[in-house]
């Protein structure tokens, strides 16, 4: 009888991912294999420089791999043409750190949401901008944020205008690159409230340093270090009983989740 499991949400096999920097190869991802089912949040950690950003960025399509394959719901996307590539990368959203950043100044938020899902095809004008006022709504903001400029808003309600923008597409698949670090730790709850209500329809990439908010929002971690991935496992795991070094050298940085081993 054929495998009836499902292909995972995304999955990337022997990713590598080199910069050439003043002259010497730096070796971002080193052979990273690692696979995000349907509706599964897999948080990575790792210090600073282990590759969890390039990861990121190579899954959601802003950043090119060295070598390496990412199939999406089992297809890999080398092997598709580039309409199908577009439509599966308009899959894969990301949300960063600074949503300020990531949004334009000089545009409405509605204009912004608009171009997004022009950007990746869809071709709607007038149902884009209900959705624009649709989505801004679901994320707890007022229907007539969509006709104000990022900079009327406060850094929590543009973390949520970042993520209606993200799901304007119906992604599979949210990348989270420190997504609710630069955020006050009340505002900072609120929007991971926010991202768990989508736990049901996406899969998430969760990246953070933050141990205590990767515990509470994932059901995976994995484990990066100098582009490698060490280790993986339940949340529960590699919280209570993580076998590398590396991974308990970064829990004993964190006494109040360390004290739960
Ligand atoms: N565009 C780039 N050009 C050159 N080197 C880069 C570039 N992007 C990343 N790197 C290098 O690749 C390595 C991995 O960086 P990356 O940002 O992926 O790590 P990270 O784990 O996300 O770090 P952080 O937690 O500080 O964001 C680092 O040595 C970094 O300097």
């Amino acid at each position: 009888m054929a495998d009836q499991t499902p292909a995972p949400a995304i999955e990337v096999r022997d990713l590598t991912k080199s910069f050439r920097v003043n002259g010497r190869d730096v070796h971002a991802l080193n052979g990273v294999s690692l696979a995000v089912g349907h509706a599964e949040t897999l948080g990575i950690v790792g210090e600073s420089g282990s590759g969890k950003s390039t990861l990121g960025r190579i899954v959601v399509g802003l950043e090119t791999m060295s070598s390496g394959e990412i199939l999406h719901e089992g297809t890999a996307i080398s092997g598709v043409g580039r309409a199908e590539r577009n439509a599966r990368l308009a899959k894969c959203q990301m949300i960063f750190q600074d949503p300020y950043a990531s949004l334009n100044p000089r545009m409405t938020i509605g204009r912004q949401i608009h171009e997004t899902l022009r950007a990746h095809g869809s071709r709607q004008l007038a149902h884009n901008l209900a959705t624009a006022a649709v989505l801004l709504e679901r994320v707890g903001l007022p229907q007539d944020a969509a006709g104000r400029y990022p900079h009327e808003f406060s850094g929590g309600q543009r973390q949520r205008i970042a993520i209606a923008r993200a799901i304007s597409t119906g992604p599979s698949v949210i990348v989270a690159d420190e997504a609710v670090s630069a955020l006050d730790v009340s505002i900072r709850e609120q929007i991971l409230d926010l991202m768990a209500e989508l736990k049901g329809t996406t899969s998430y990439l969760f990246i953070s340093h933050d141990m205590a908010a990767v515990a509470k929002f994932c059901d995976r971690i994995a484990v990066m270090h100098k582009g490698r991935l060490v280790e993986q496992g339940t949340t529960r795991q590699i919280i209570s009983a993580p076998q590398d070094p590396y991974t308990q050298s970064l829990l004993e940085a964190v006494p109040r989740i360390g004290r739960r081993r």
